[in-house]
């Protein structure tokens, strides 16, 4: 018995810090969304009773600190399941891109685990599970576009984006979520994102008002870290993008395009400066399909 679950990246259009917290963590704000750039989950079940992963990208970990497997563990655990479980990631998102790759892989797993052993769970209680593993897991569960916030575990659904074309791109760096959180100095954030601007762009499908709401207050640790994140920027600005912002803890950043005729302008300026380029939609307010 197999099942196949697809784990889309997300975007953040906005994220905005507002404390740290005594747990370590930090209180956030984000608007998060889900776009057609996507691993695949394959769970294959085992009956032997043990969990075994394998990766498509040879340096993604392969046992307990890879997400998946991570999620797969729980599950087992948690509700005592006799059955094991082999998964299968072909990884289509760049990792360590602050497009949440690693915790989108999680929640599929979780999704479709909750189908291969019968467990019957609910999304809420799929994405409770999810929050154990990491801060982005239950918004990767239900996917779409919402707002979340605490550490990013609490999720109110949101309706879909005016749609446009999102252009990514990543230069060769991979950025540690932990550094850039632990290298920002929330009481010297000066430049916090309008949110309820965000959620009203959103509400009224105003492209323009969201591409002027675009906000992340990591964007200035990241991008006095790694200055190609900056150059990225400029160049999809000076090419013409709509709008332009980081997403998460980077590097990846993003392009907002409405018109098709600019994203290939936007698309052939960046192949000239970097490898990791990809034009995808918006999903709205679908989620990861799970496949046959
Ligand atoms: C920055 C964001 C924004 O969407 O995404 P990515 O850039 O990773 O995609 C998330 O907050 C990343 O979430 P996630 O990657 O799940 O982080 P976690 O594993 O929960 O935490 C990794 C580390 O980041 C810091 N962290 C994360 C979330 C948060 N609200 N406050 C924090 O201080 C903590 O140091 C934590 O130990
Ligand atoms: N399934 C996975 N896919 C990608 N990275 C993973 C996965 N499981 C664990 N990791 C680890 O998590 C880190 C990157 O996670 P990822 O979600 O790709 O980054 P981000 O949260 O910035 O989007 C890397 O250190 C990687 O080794």
């Amino acid at each position: 018995m197999r099942i196949s679950v697809k784990a889309p990246a997300k975007i953040n259009l906005t994220l905005d810090v507002l404390a740290k917290r005594p747990d370590g963590y930090h209180e956030v704000e984000m608007v998060m969304t889900t776009v057609d750039l996507a691993d695949r989950v394959d769970m294959t079940l085992r009956e032997d009773g043990e969990i075994t992963l394998d990766c498509s990208a040879s340096f993604v970990p392969d046992d307990i600190r890879n997400h998946a497997y991570k999620a797969a563990t729980l599950m087992k655990e948690k509700f005592q399941v006799r059955q094991g479980v082999h998964l299968y990631i072909d990884k289509q998102i760049p990792v360590a891109a602050g497009l949440a790759g690693g915790s989108s892989d999680a929640a599929a797993t979780l999704r479709g685990l909750n189908q291969l052993w019968n467990l019957g769970l609910t999304r809420d209680e799929l994405a409770k599970i999810g929050a154990e593993i990491g801060s982005d897991v239950p918004f990767c569960v239900y996917g779409g576009t919402a707002l979340a916030t605490g550490r990013g575990e609490q999720i109110a659904h949101l309706g879909a984006p005016a749609p446009c074309w999102v252009i990514l791109a990543k230069p060769p760096i991979g950025v540690s979520t932990p550094d850039v959180y632990g290298n920002l100095r929330v009481a010297q954030i000066d430049n916090h994102p309008d949110t309820k601007q965000m959620l009203q762009a959103i509400a009224t499908q105003d492209f323009s008002l969201m591409c002027q709401s675009l906000g992340n207050v990591l964007e200035n640790v990241t991008l006095s870290l790694h200055p190609q994140v900056k150059q990225i920027k400029d160049l999809m600005i000076a090419s013409g993008a709509d709008g332009v912002l980081m997403s998460g803890s980077g590097p990846t950043v993003f392009a907002l395009v409405q018109k098709e005729a600019k994203v290939h302008r936007i698309y052939n300026a960046l192949r000239g400066f970097v490898k990791d380029v990809f034009v995808v939609r918006m999903l709205g307010a679908q989620d990861g399909e799970i496949l046959a």
